[in-house]
């Protein structure tokens, strides 16, 4: 008889338990994470990386020294479900991956996908992005019937895409913040799909991934609603909060606030126009959200 395959989440923040309510609908799932959790199949770290299939859902600042200290390949398959970009390094998640898992055995998550919504069972559309198919079509078959999956190679673009929206997101709420109309936001937030996708091609992403669930549908999901920590950090800039004080209500991550930062360094290095994201990495070094809305109408 074969042995029936085994899958683990690994970390138990919001996005991982949604994930695991999620694939528990289908077939056991472990979960685990730093701190002992309440949570049914909750497990310890070494059970769970002996498991044939992972989802990593660790915030990504914290995922190069998690892997370091935790991680050792034995052939599992994994599916990355962070969204962010490495600040001090500039690194994609897949270049830090990479020294630890071959191509063949990962994906990554995208898409529009509030994890408060994954948990209630409502439908939702993600994209897996893997240059394996068979990888894709291995995973699959774990997902339950209200999340429809979709195929895509672009690894680069889902990964530009995904942390990039977080960025656009707390610029959309500073928008939101400083009650600058519907005008406004729905011109930055189309200028900031232009903006990433810009970027995204500088690291080979495809334009079609920017315009479909990846791009435009977690852009439009993230940067419109106060669901969004992003965008709620964005909300809290405008009202002069400080960022220690908002990101300590908040008390859970916002990779738009570090991701700003990697933009930013990359967009120096690599000589790209990222207006956008530059003025949101300033204004949370405490730049006026008002003289950054002057410098971007004049600019
Ligand atoms: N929440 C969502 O709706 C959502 C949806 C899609 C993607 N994501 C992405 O998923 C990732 C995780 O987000 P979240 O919503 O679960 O965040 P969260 O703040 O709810 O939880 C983060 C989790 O990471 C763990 N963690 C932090 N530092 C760690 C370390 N050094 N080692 C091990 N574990 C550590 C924490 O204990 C916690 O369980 C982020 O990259 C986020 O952008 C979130
Ligand atoms: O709450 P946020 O801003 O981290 O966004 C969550 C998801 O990435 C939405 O797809």
């Amino acid at each position: 008889m074969t042995k029936k395959p085994t899958i683990a989440v690994i970390g138990a923040g919001k996005w991982g338990q949604a994930l695991h309510f999620a694939l528990s609908q289908k077939q056991e799932t472990l979960i685990t994470s730093r701190t002992p959790r309440d949570i049914k199949n909750f497990t310890d770290l070494q059970t769970a990386l002996n498991c044939d299939y992972l989802i990593i859902a660790i915030p990504a600042q914290q995922l190069k020294s998690w892997l370091k200290e935790n991680f050792v390949f034995k052939n599992q398959k994994v599916l990355v479900a962070s969204k962010g970009i490495e600040a001090s390094t500039g690194e994609f998640l897949n270049e830090i991956y990479a020294d630890y898992v071959p191509s063949s055995n990962i994906g990554f998550i995208s898409g529009p996908s509030f994890a408060a919504e994954v948990i209630q069972g409502l439908p939702c559309a993600l994209v897996l992005n893997s240059t394996s198919k068979k990888l894709y079509q291995e995973f699959k078959p774990f997902f339950p019937s209200f999340i429809k999956t979709y195929y895509s190679t672009d690894v680069i673009g889902a990964e530009v895409a995904g942390a990039y929206k977080n960025v656009l997101a707390i610029a959309s709420g500073i928008c939101e913040g400083l009650n600058l109309g519907k005008n406004a936001q729905a011109s930055l937030i189309s200028r900031g799909l232009v903006e990433m996708q810009r970027f995204g091609k500088n690291f080979g992403a495809k334009k079609s991934s920017f315009i479909g669930l990846s791009g435009a549908g977690d852009l439009f999901l993230t940067a419109s609603s106060p669901m969004s920590r992003n965008y709620r950090v964005g909300l809290g800039l405008a009202k002069d909060k400080k960022l220690d004080e908002i990101l300590e209500e908040l008390g859970e991550v916002a990779e738009g606030v570090k991701t700003s930062e990697a933009i930013y360094k990359l967009s120096k290095e690599y000589n790209i126009y990222t207006p956008i994201a530059n003025e949101v990495k300033l204004i949370l070094e405490g730049k006026s959200p008002q003289d950054s809305l002057k410098d971007l109408l004049n600019s």
